[in-house]
């Protein structure tokens, strides 16, 4: 049998980054930037206030009391957004919002909660008294002091997620230049399956994995360009693999799911077998021992284990790594971490293959990861209804023939929601 590194490796050099494309922000979430991204502009970009109040020369107000006001000549009005810079002079203030840029004359901004205009609502008033005396630069917010024009923002290969795409918004980008979208087609083989809710006869089950690969394929960046159902006849395989190949923008990446064992109806084994281009192999893992793995023209091809679990398993070990260096994910991070951590129940293990077992992620006393299986049975393939509770897999070697709670365990989280 072939170990996990080596069936990842082969997977790994069989992929390469996808072409680059500039996208508005808004389509690019998911995506990894393909260059470093300076800021075009300052943050903040103006000198602005950070209090809704009334921005001051510090020195007309300086010995201002709780119980000595002193009175200013209100002479403007600045909303958030005003490209107004009315001249303050002395005794003079301005209304001002969070927000809105403060005039060039001002050097504080005081809160109206410390001036007799502490009403929002109340209409613009002639004039305010102030109770306490501001610091120079009190409530403001300087131009630049995050950051200045040039300065670097995010490094090439930074995943596009709601805050970098947020950073890239604020540091005046409208665009970003990242790899495409990989292209993924889904189908999963089986006599057995129907669509999610149609009725049940003897013998069939609702098809789960076209769902979970689809969904799992959109949290790691791609678009799923197709979603098929065959039964276990090779050529309506090949049929249906020949119209997703033959769309106008085919996929990078094909998944299949089923028929990849020793069964005598298996469609993938059956196709491609002496066919060239894709390969059956036996991985030392527990789920997820038969995988196949190759090329179909211009996309790879997946062939992963009907079992749910043994999908779940093989996709995050194999094909999520794949999307990711396709989207720009420098190869050496492909892999997603292990880290160590305990084993939070005891179980049995499988002999004689690395076991990958779905687990509920925990910390204890906030910094001992905590695996703890999300089935009773354990690792075994079939148990699709409380994989929704896995928030990552435990790994544990081969050699290994049990674990009791508070063993070591390796870790790898696949999701921060703990269920
Ligand atoms: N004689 C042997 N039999 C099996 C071996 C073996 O080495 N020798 N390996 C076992 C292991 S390990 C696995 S894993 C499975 C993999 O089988 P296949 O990839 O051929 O998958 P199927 O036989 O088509 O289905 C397996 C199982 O999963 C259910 N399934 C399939 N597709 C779906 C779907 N879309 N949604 C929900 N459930 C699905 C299917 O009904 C079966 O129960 O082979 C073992 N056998
Ligand atoms: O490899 Mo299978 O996934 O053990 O059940």
């Amino acid at each position: 049998m072939r170990s996990v590194a080596d069936q990842r490796a082969r997977v790994l050099d069989a992929v390469a980054p996808l072409p680059t494309t500039v996208l508005p922000l808004a389509e690019a979430h998911g995506l990894r930037l393909a260059q470093d991204m300076t800021a075009a502009i300052a943050v903040p970009t103006w000198d602005n206030s950070a209090m809704d109040g009334y921005a001051v020369r510090a020195g007309d107000i300086a010995a201002a009391t709780h119980e000595h006001g002193i009175t200013l000549r209100i002479v403007a009005d600045l909303p958030a957004g005003s490209g107004d810079d009315p001249h303050l002079a002395p005794g003079e203030a301005a209304r001002i919002m969070t927000g809105a840029v403060v005039p060039t004359a001002a050097d504080a901004v005081v809160p109206l909660e410390q001036t007799d205009r502490d009403d929002p609502m109340a209409p613009l008033a002639e004039t305010v008294t102030v109770y306490r005396a501001p610091g120079t630069g009190q409530h403001l917010r300087r131009a630049g002091e995050d950051l200045v024009a040039g300065d670097p923002v995010l490094a090439a290969g930074s995943l596009a997620t709601g805050a970098a795409l947020s950073a890239l918004a604020a540091t005046g980008h409208g665009t970003v230049r990242v790899h495409r979208r990989a292209r993924v087609a889904v189908i999963a083989t089986g006599s057995e399956l129907v669509r999610p809710g149609e009725p049940l006869t003897r013998g069939l089950i609702p098809d789960s994995n076209s769902l979970l690969v689809a969904g799992l394929v959109r949290e790691h960046g791609g678009e799923v360009v197709a979603v098929r159902h065959v039964d276990d006849d090779a050529a309506h395989l090949a049929e249906a693999l020949r119209q997703v190949s033959q769309a106008p923008e085919p996929p990078d990446v094909v998944v299949l799911t089923g028929g990849v064992s020793e069964g005598a109806f298996d469609p993938v084994k059956q196709l491609f077998t002496g066919a060239g281009g894709v390969e059956f192999a036996r991985v030392r893992m527990q789920p997820g021992k038969p995988q196949a793995f190759g090329r179909l023209g211009d996309a790879v091809l997946f062939g992963l284990p009907g079992n749910p679990v043994s999908a779940w398993v093989s996709f995050h070990v194999f094909v999520a790594p794949a999307l990711a260096v396709m989207h720009g994910m420098p190869r050496e991070r492909a892999a997603p971490p292990a880290v160590p951590g305990v084993a939070g129940a005891d179980w049995g293990t499988p002999p004689g293959r690395d076991q990958y077992l779905p687990a509920r992620i925990s910390t204890r006393d906030d910094r001992v990861l905590v695996a703890t299986p999300v089935a009773a049975l354990g690792s075994k393939s079939h148990l699709v209804a409380s994989l929704a509770q896995a928030s990552g897999y435990a790994i544990v070697p081969a050699a290994v023939d049990h674990i009791t709670r508070g063993d070591a365990v390796s870790i790898v989280r696949t999701s921060l929601e703990t269920p």
